[in-house]
């Protein structure tokens, strides 16, 4: 049984996904598709209804990253509080979207905007997941020169969740970039270890570092298909799963 009185029906207790910006975008070049919003956000809110405590990292590419602005010539720290900034809208985004299938959901953002959502504290994140609801956790780590790859492991981390579920545009971690070299092949296993030393960049060193520290499995699958986050909480469908 959960804190929110559900019958738990998956293995895991409490899991952190970190949801790319790209995702949200769908087939437009930038921005936000509200049809792919709305049916992650059903996703999200299936996997809540498996009894699962649910925190959503959401990223910022299908706005804004900061390394593009720093190539583009503006100081990478302020292209970072740009890369954030697009982190919020997302969340804000995905927040009223969850909201609307009849979950409830709370933005926490680790940048402060207290006009617009909550600000981040483990504290927090702790007692709205405690009462089940998803909490939609904007602004990465806070910091610039860091992502929410990064983000998604320290809060998985701090908010002892035991699973980093990694939903993104390719199906798993392959040998190369899929999108990049069509000759890649796909892992079905890996240990942090091999992911850091091959350097399988699907996620970055520093989160594949923190997921290990902290012995936290990654499940990195692919958010095209309806359903995607329920199959692979119950280990159905292609996936690379990532263990000590
Ligand atoms: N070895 C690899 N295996 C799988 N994917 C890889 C690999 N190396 C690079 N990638 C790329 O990494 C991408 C995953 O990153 P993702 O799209 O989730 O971006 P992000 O930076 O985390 O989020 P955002 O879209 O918000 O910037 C995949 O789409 C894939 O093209
Ligand atoms: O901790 C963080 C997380 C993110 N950023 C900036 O935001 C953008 C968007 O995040 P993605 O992980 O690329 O989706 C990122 O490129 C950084 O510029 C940050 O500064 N700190």
């Amino acid at each position: 049984m959960t804190d929110s009185g559900q019958m738990r029906r998956s293995r895991w207790r409490r899991i952190v996904v970190k949801l790319s910006g790209e995702a949200l975008m769908g087939e437009l070049s930038h921005g936000l598709d509200a049809p792919t919003v709305t049916r992650i956000a059903a996703d999200l809110t299936n996997a809540a209804a498996l009894g699962v405590e649910v925190a959503v990292v959401v990223g910022g590419g299908n706005f804004f990253r900061g390394i593009a602005g720093a190539d583009k010539g503006i100081e990478r720290a302020r292209a970072d509080s740009i890369g954030m900034l697009a982190t919020v809208m997302n969340a804000l985004a995905l927040e009223y979207a969850i909201e609307k299938q009849g979950q409830t959901a709370r933005t926490l953002s680790a940048v402060p905007m207290p006009s617009l959502c909550e600000a981040y504290s483990r504290q927090a994140a702790l007692h709205h997941l405690g009462k089940g609801r998803i909490a939609v956790l904007a602004g990465g780590t806070g910091n610039p020169f860091f992502t929410t790859d990064t983000g998604a492991a320290l809060r998985g981390a701090e908010l002892s969740c035991d699973l980093i579920m990694k939903a993104t545009q390719v199906d798993g971690v392959y040998s190369a970039d899929p999108k990049l070299d069509p000759t890649a092949t796909r892992y079905e296993k890996l240990t942090h270890d091999e992911a850091i030393a091959k350097n399988l960049a699907v996620m970055d060193t520093a989160a594949f570092a923190l997921a290990r520290e902290n012995r936290i499995p990654i499940i990195v699958f692919s958010i095209r298909q309806p359903g995607a986050i329920s199959a692979a909480l119950e280990g159905k469908g292609k996936a690379t799963f990532v263990s000590p």
